[in-house]
């Protein structure tokens, strides 16, 4: 069975972000700083995106209701991702998750290292990979994991410390697995398909990678990102953001906005892999991570992924004379990504006709 090719890893880098920081001098290191990009310094105040609130309860089959399927589709439609309520995670089961992705980062350098990941290897703990030459570095350190199938899990990434991690992952995993699904059920009724259609092309054997983001305090915000702008591969991201420090932030018309915190909601937000299944209807939004002097930010980002042999194509009835086909058939898309990503293009431009 194919697995998705890994990136191409330049040169790894010496020191994670936390150890920059911890230095706590006034400047950040060259490769951290952003030059000639006129897109406006990151951490200005740009006006803040209220971002559509949807019901996840409403939603499930059993108690439809129309009005919220279709707050659904616009807000999808529009600027691509929601603030998920009603989802069925208690608030003091979010508290758990956020505070073992603190534990975990506040551990010591060497604890931490004992999951570190592998040169050219995406999953572990570890810093930016440099994938091309100049490539501008994000000032953040991650843990990733693959969460499922289950059988996919590799356990000597996933730390033993703090001791509840990997129980506290493994009971969200599952949690996140019903509302994957509740929502691409409802993704299709809300655009009068048949539910399962895109449940179908996500297919039984999807893929759940968590990414946890540690973006730690930085000196030289008006320069630095937290992560650059990007779009997701996956078909749904569904992200959990620290309670208190804020930092997404959402392109929309060409004009950047701050997405709030609401610290009970998760933020979900369609992925590539969606446009290209809703021919280019529901939106995958361009966004990034501003950076902060003050205070440090975790977030959880689980990234939903049909398994890389399945082929994921746009749904014919959503393909007509008005509405032509706009992608390709793709199959394994995060390679595909990863190649254009490293190129600096926008990897759905990949999958256009
Ligand atoms: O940490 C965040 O707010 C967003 C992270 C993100 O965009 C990602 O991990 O793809
Ligand atoms: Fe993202």
């Amino acid at each position: 069975m194919a697995e998705p090719l890994p990136p191409i890893e330049l040169q790894p880098q010496a020191k994670t972000v936390q150890e920059l920081a911890a230095i706590d001098c006034k400047e950040v290191p060259e490769r951290y700083i952003r030059k000639g990009d006129n897109s406006g310094a990151p951490h200005a105040s740009f006006p803040v995106f209220d971002v559509p609130t949807i019901d996840l309860d409403l939603l499930s089959s059993s108690s439809t209701s129309g009005e919220e399927l279709e707050k659904l589709r616009s807000a999808l439609s529009s600027c691509g991702c929601i603030q998920a309520i009603n989802h069925g995670i208690t608030s003091e089961f979010l508290d758990k998750v956020r505070e073992v992705a603190q534990q975990f980062f506040a551990l010591p350098t060497e604890e931490k290292k004992k999951c570190s990941r592998e040169i050219g290897r995406i999953e572990g703990y570890g810093n930016d990979m440099i994938l091309w030459e100049h490539q501008i570095l994000d000032w953040t350190d991650r843990l990733y994991l693959t969460l499922s199938p289950e059988d996919k899990r590799t356990l000597k990434f996933w730390p033993e410390n703090p001791e509840p991690l990997r129980g506290i992952l493994h009971e969200y995993t599952i949690k996140l697995q019903v509302v994957a699904e509740v929502l691409l059920k409802a993704m299709a009724r809300s655009l009068n398909l048949e539910e399962n259609l895109f449940l179908h092309q996500y297919g039984d054997q999807a893929i759940m990678q968590a990414r946890f983001n540690l973006y730690p305090i930085c000196p030289r915000p008006d320069l630095v990102l937290g992560v650059k702008p990007h779009a997701d591969g996956s078909a749904i991201t569904i992200l959990l953001q620290d309670k208190e420090v804020e930092g997404l932030q959402i392109l929309k018309d060409d004009q950047w906005f701050k997405v709030p915190i609401i610290p009970h909601a998760l933020l979900i937000n369609v992925g590539d892999q969606v446009e290209i299944m809703t021919n280019g209807i529901f939106k995958s939004p361009v966004h990034r991570v501003s950076t902060n002097s003050e205070r440090e930010r975790t977030t959880l980002a689980v990234f939903c992924i049909p398994h890389p042999d399945q082929e994921i194509q746009p749904a014919e009835e959503l393909i007509n004379e008005t509405r032509p086909k706009l992608y390709k058939k793709v199959k394994d898309y995060v390679s595909l990504y990863f190649q254009y990503y490293q190129q600096g293009r926008r990897p759905i431009e990949a999958a256009l006709i």
